[in-house]
């Protein structure tokens, strides 16, 4: 008996053991199939799907109302004034936020995320943090700064797998338009058909190597198709003037430190340049004309001047133009940018103060249709910030986070009101980039939303939670500013409060169909 026992002894260790490694297995298994899946529990700060939000401040359409917003499994399904009784709520659904503001969520139709191939830089996980914690609840993603860059639907499909259960916030994609895939229907028309919402081109160098500048005949080339595809072109509106560029680069004594030399080396006249061509295409982009259907977008608008009169009456002629600028366009001015501090190096660039001024004026009479926030961040080597030179620091701002409380501390002081702010952060935006269901707190639509308080001011130093990767390039950091975000709401889900993120990253991608 003692014999056969030894003889069974090792078989039994070895099935044992088959045994445990199995269920450990198994165990190992099902938690990472939980992560992969992100259980709707993790979504969301918050237990319900139905619940009532309400304020005394509600920014609707139809104006500022004193009410409640009752959402539903991601969507608004009715907006009162007054108190939430309709689907008889019960107390713990009801969250009243007092006078803090319940405004649309931003949508920043312009922020480089950078990944597939620059995570280093910014990344999906770390922007949509950063635009959760600022209020922006969709973001439109640029076709470059990432590698490889965005110009074909292989390339797309590297993003998208890229951005797969990272996304704290939904996240559109623009797609590149270059010469190789403007001169080459069949590509562009494959990109445009996996779901890109419009296309993007620059019409100078871009900085990175596999984004290659394009020409208004390439743009032109383009145009055809997108008007087939009703989508948008966004321009990056600067042509290089040579003779111009050439006389400031080459004298011996500029200073590289100083902002005057960065500022005079790109002069208003490359955007006026850009401008003028564009227009010069646009107007078969009218109603009834052979390209109705594509739109010219106009991103990060500096000059106030010539630039701006030429778009003005592209307007007033029924060309389907628009134009955005950038809050650092609106907050700074060329005089106050000391000198070495390259974190405030963009392009085009920041002009001088009266360039501000009418800058301002443009956006509260409803010339410059919405805003964005180029974010475009870089590591702290490449931003030159030892050295100081502007010539050579690495050209992008880094303010994503900030979009709100930079706009509403800077433009109440000229009059902004909350519903301007949220039709050029929310309800414009969502029209360029055709997300329907977006912009707007009114029956039907996604229930993305802000909860902030205006008056409530902050310095941003090194106690505030700053969510921007790389904070201390941000231009913005050291200042004092107005408007805090309280929370953020993504379809329905309670993404960001008091500093907290959502335990999963719930955002959605967004293609056009
Ligand atoms: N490549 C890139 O992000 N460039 C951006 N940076 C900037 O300041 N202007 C731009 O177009
Ligand atoms: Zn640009
Ligand atoms: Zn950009």
């Amino acid at each position: 008996m003692d014999q056969l026992l030894w003889r069974v002894l090792p078989l039994l260790t070895i099935l044992v053991s088959f045994g445990v490694f199995f269920y450990l297995q198994d165990s190992y298994t099902a938690q990472f199939y939980a992560l992969i899946k992100l259980p709707r529990d993790k979504c969301s700060l918050l237990p319900h799907r139905h619940f009532w939000i309400s304020s005394k401040r509600i920014v609707t359409p139809q104006g500022i109302i004193s009410g409640s917003v009752e959402i539903n499994d991601g969507k608004i399904i009715s907006v009162v004034e007054g108190h939430a009784n309709q689907g008889k709520p019960k107390q713990e659904e009801v969250i009243d936020y007092g006078d803090a503001v319940i405004m649309p969520g931003l949508i920043d139709v312009h922020v480089h995320l950078d990944e597939p191939g620059r995570t280093e830089w910014e990344g999906f996980d770390t922007g949509t943090r950063a635009a959760a914690a600022g209020g922006v609840t969709t973001v439109v993603d640029m076709p470059l700064n990432n590698y490889p860059t965005t110009v074909s639907k292989e390339k797309l499909k590297l993003k998208l797998d890229a951005a797969e259960d990272k996304i704290y916030v939904d996240v559109g994609f623009w797609g590149g338009l270059i010469p190789e895939n403007a001169l080459n229907t069949s590509i562009l028309e494959g990109l445009l058909s996996a779901g890109v919402l419009g296309m993007k081109s620059f019409m100078c160098p871009s900085g990175i190597n596999d984004f290659p500048m394009t020409t208004i005949d390439h743009i032109k080339a383009g145009l055809p198709v997108l008007a087939k595809y009703k989508r948008p072109i966004v321009v990056h509106a600067e042509v290089q003037q040579d003779f111009e560029n050439h006389l400031e680069l080459n004298e011996d004594n500029l200073d590289p430190r100083a902002y005057l030399t960065y500022l005079n080396a790109r002069p208003p006249s490359w955007e006026e340049a850009a401008i003028k061509q564009l227009v010069g295409v646009t107007k078969d982009t009218r109603k009834g004309g052979p390209l109705e259907g594509a739109h010219v977008h106009i991103v990060h608008l500096s000059d106030s001047s010539a630039s701006l009169d030429l778009i003005k009456e592209a307007k007033s002629r029924g060309d389907s133009i628009s134009v955005e600028t950038c809050p650092h366009y609106l907050a700074f001015s060329s005089e106050e940018i000391p000198n070495g501090d390259t974190r405030f190096k963009c392009s085009p660039p920041i002009r001088d103060a009266y360039n501000r001024e009418k800058l301002w004026g443009a956006v509260l009479e409803g010339h410059i249709d919405l805003l964005s926030s180029d974010h475009s961040p870089t590591v702290p080597e490449l931003k030159l910030m030892e050295e100081g030179d502007f010539l050579k620091a690495w050209g992008g701002i880094s303010s994503l986070q900030f979009n709100l409380p930079v706009t509403w501390s800077y433009g109440k002081k000229y009059g902004l009101t909350l519903e301007q702010l949220s039709l050029l952060w929310s309800k414009k935006p969502a029209t360029l980039a055709g997300l329907e269901s977006k912009g707007a707190i009114a029956v039907g639509n996604h229930a993305d939303i802000v909860v902030w308080q205006p008056e409530l001011e902050f310095d941003l130093d090194d106690d505030y939670p700053v969510f921007i990767k790389h904070s201390e390039l941000s231009a913005y950091m050291g200042r004092r500013l107005s408007g805090k975000v309280l929370e953020t709401f993504v379809r329905g889900n309670l993404v960001f409060k008091d500093g907290k993120h959502a335990p999963a990253p719930c955002g959605v991608q967004i293609l056009a169909k």
